[in-house]
């Protein structure tokens, strides 16, 4: 069978980058999805933006919505302090396969837990089944109708407290229209637009962060 456009990504990084050196990890598919296949990866530009706000938030629990090659839990895994708790949800088992190479390659393996499921069934387990008291830091990044309904699941299953943040992908391309409704005028949130570029495009896209107000 001919490899997935995500095997070749993987591929490509096991043959091209350097192993246990996550910053080369995150290069080396930066390049080959800006000349040879675009995927949906956050990207180097949004990226940064991401690296900034991990940096400021310093999470001990963190959850990833969308887990894809595993690019963001890369970036984000690598910014961690040693005793970080980072679980990445992933519903298509293809994907989190590859995730898990690339993070096992990079070095992350123990860093970072990838769960395989719909994050509508994982997110309710998070407090009994892994533990988990409240998050410090969420990435939202998976199918943009999920947004909305997930963050409402975070909220009634008591994982946000006063500070929580909430990081949203693609909230100009594909666009999650009822997402950013919701958390801009609810009143639980201190809402901040960063505007950027659609991954290895010159597309406008934006990253939106929600601070929950507890
Ligand atoms: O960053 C992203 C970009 C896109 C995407 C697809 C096709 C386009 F034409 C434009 C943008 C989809 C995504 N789905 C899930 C998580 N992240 C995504
Ligand atoms: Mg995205």
């Amino acid at each position: 069978m001919a490899l997935s456009k995500e095997e070749r990504i993987l591929e490509f990084v096991l043959k091209n980058a350097v192993r246990g050196d996550p910053d080369s990890v995150v290069d080396t598919i930066d390049r080959y999805c800006s000349s040879k296949e675009w995927a949906m990866n956050v990207g180097n530009e949004k990226g940064l933006i991401l690296d900034k706000i991990v940096k400021e938030t310093n999470p001990s629990v963190l959850v990833e919505l969308g887990t894809y090659c595993g690019y963001s839990a890369v970036r984000i895994g690598r910014l961690l302090k040693p005793d970080a708790r980072f679980f990445t949800l992933e519903v298509n088992p293809k994907f989190a396969d590859v995730a898990r190479q690339m993070l096992e390659f990079a070095g992350l393996k123990d860093k970072v837990q990838i769960l395989e499921g719909a994050t509508y069934d994982i997110i309710p387990q998070l407090k009994k089944k892994y533990e988990v008291d409240t998050l410090d830091f969420v990435f939202v990044d998976h199918w943009k109708d999920q947004y909305k309904p997930d963050t409402l699941l975070l909220e009634n299953c008591n994982l946000l407290r006063k500070g929580s943040v909430i990081l949203a992908d693609n909230v100009i391309v594909p666009g999650a229209p009822d997402f950013l409704k919701y958390v801009r005028t609810c009143g639980k949130y201190d809402c901040t637009n960063y505007l950027s570029h659609l991954e290895y495009m010159n597309e406008d896209d934006a990253l939106e962060k929600a601070v929950f107000r507890g």
